[in-house]
């Protein structure tokens, strides 16, 4: 995709830059200011700003366009409708998430440089906050290369759709040797999800059910020889 950018009107605030399949690049623009820690200050956005992701931009995403909302001419089987992922760039070095081939996850890169102690964990600043589409939340998920070769998982990661912070997360290295991680390296996914949000009601019994209580590999014993 040939991404470029733009300064749009609508719903996205004015000084917000979009990433679109269509809309002309700008000469240069000027990134909305947002509360930011010690370690994101806010930044510039230079005309070339989409190749060290150095925007505030939305992500096309589900088939939808980022300009607006408005729907891209898009191949029948990702025509499925959803928000777009609404991404600020609070860090000079972040990474915008994309995502390879058809993935489920958009790709999270560490803004800065980090070591994972052996056996340790790490917290891991992307440099970004998000906006997570309406009836979803995120889920942050390791990477196969890292989990299978390194031993590297993520702990927690549930993304609320309604959180702004600082899109962090924690790497924990299971390993025997500390692991470094490179600024701009991506080392974990975010996986949009849809839920759902039931009431809660209390009952005073439940339905029975042919599982009951049965438990812990209760459905593979019966086919075990005794
Ligand atoms: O890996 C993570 C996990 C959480 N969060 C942020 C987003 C999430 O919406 C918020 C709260 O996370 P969660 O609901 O898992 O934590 P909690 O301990 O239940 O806190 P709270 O009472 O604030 O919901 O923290 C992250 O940035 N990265």
């Amino acid at each position: 995709m040939d991404v470029s950018e733009s300064v749009i009107d609508g719903d996205v605030p004015a000084t917000t830059v979009v990433v679109s399949d269509t809309a002309p690049r700008q000469p240069h623009s000027k990134v909305q200011r947002i509360e930011s820690g010690a370690n994101e200050p806010a930044v510039d956005v230079p005309p070339d700003s989409h190749r060290d992701n150095s925007a505030v931009a939305e992500i096309n995403g589900c088939g939808m366009n980022a300009n607006g909302g408005k729907q891209l001419q898009v191949d029948e089987t990702n025509a499925i409708g959803c928000g777009a992922l609404r991404v600020v760039v609070v860090a000079p070095k972040a990474k915008i998430p994309t995502r390879a081939y058809d993935s489920a996850g958009y790709d999270l890169a560490s803004a800065y440089p980090e070591v994972i102690p052996a056996k340790g964990k790490c917290e891991v600043r992307t440099g970004l906050r998000i906006a997570l589409p309406e009836g979803t939340y995120g889920r942050i998920a390791s990477r196969s290369l890292h989990a299978d070769s390194h031993a590297i998982n993520v702990l927690g990661g549930v993304i609320d759709r309604d959180y702004r912070g600082p899109l962090n997360f924690i790497l924990a290295n299971h390993s025997d040797e500390d692991f470094k991680i490179e600024e701009g390296e991506r080392v974990a996914q975010l996986i949009v999800e849809r839920i759902l949000t039931p009431n809660v009601v209390v009952v005073d019994q439940l339905e029975e059910t042919e599982r009951g209580e049965k438990r812990l590999g209760s459905s593979g014993k019966k086919d075990m020889p005794s």
